[in-house]
């Protein structure tokens, strides 16, 4: 295993598990002894809630796109505003420490959604939050698990090949089988290579399906549908303490995912 953490990003079109898949992965990751941050970069996403942060410390959590003072301190330009010269290259390296929560050993940071001009909107507080991603990808020493939207607003080329496993989460449908070949296409293009599916929310019997379906990608893992993530949802207790299937599950994905590692460690050599 390589002494930096792996760099873990979950993708898949809205309400397919992203959130809930990636929540898991962080406690066991933590529960594995490495330091974990778990990144909320999807907009619609409350990554925390799924992870069981306590609405105390959420509060305290402040997400960098609506920092406005921070936008302008490291860009040099309004935020929300367009036709300004700002830097593509802001300091980014104390953001980490300054503005992560912490619960239960996994370390927490919301990067928000930027709203000016839509997607891949040449905006200053884009240019932040995708020179902070390129930071916590290529150079953070954590376990760094990131929670994204389908579009793949902040992942820029130099991220995504810092990129160790992409997942593309996918629950039985033929629309989310479509978005599942789209983000791949993304993926691939931004020079991500280590592309897998994760299947939630399935019910036995849609097994093989699900694997035809997916042909043009490998699955890490088949979780089923599971009505203790709806619960772990409503409580607020977050799932890895509430859906001790899932967790079983969420295992095998985890140890899925090392074999890969050193596959590729070994194809290195
Ligand atoms: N294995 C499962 N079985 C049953 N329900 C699940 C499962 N995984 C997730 N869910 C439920 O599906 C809903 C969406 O899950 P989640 O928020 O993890 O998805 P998401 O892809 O992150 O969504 P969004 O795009 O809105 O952020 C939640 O109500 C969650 O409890």
């Amino acid at each position: 295993m390589l002494d930096k953490g792996m760099k873990i990003a979950v993708s898949g079109k809205g309400g397919v598990g992203k959130t809930s898949l990636s929540s898991l992965l962080a406690h066991i990751f933590a529960q594995e002894g490495k330091q974990v941050l778990a990144v909320d970069a999807d907009p619609d996403a409350n990554f925390g809630t799924a992870l069981g942060f306590p609405q105390d410390i959420l509060d305290k959590l402040t997400t960098i796109a609506e920092d406005k003072k921070l936008i302008k301190e490291r860009t040099g330009a309004e935020p929300g505003k367009t036709g300004q010269v700002f830097s593509l290259n802001p300091r980014v390296s104390d953001i980490p420490e300054k503005y992560a929560v912490e619960h239960n050993g996994i370390k927490l940071m919301q990067m928000g959604n930027v709203v000016t001009g839509g997607a891949g909107c040449a905006c200053p507080e884009n240019s932040l939050l995708k020179q902070l991603l390129r930071h916590l990808v290529v150079k953070a020493d954590d376990t760094v698990i990131v929670d994204m939207e389908a579009g793949l607003e902040h992942l820029g080329r130099g991220t995504a090949e810092g990129v160790d496993a992409f997942i593309v989460v996918v629950e039985p449908g033929q629309r989310s089988f479509q978005t599942a070949r789209a983000v791949v296409k993304l993926a691939q293009d931004l020079g991500v290579t280590k592309v897998y599916a994760v299947a939630n929310k399935v019910r036995s019997g849609d097994e093989e399906i699900i694997k035809k379906s997916l042909d043009f990608i490998p699955i890490l893992g088949i979780m089923p549908y599971d009505p203790e993530v709806i619960s772990a949802d409503l409580s607020g207790a977050g799932v890895f303490h509430s859906a001790p299937k899932s967790v079983e599950f969420g295992y095998k994905i985890y140890e899925r995912l090392l074999e890969e590692m050193t596959n590729t460690e070994e194809m290195a050599i």
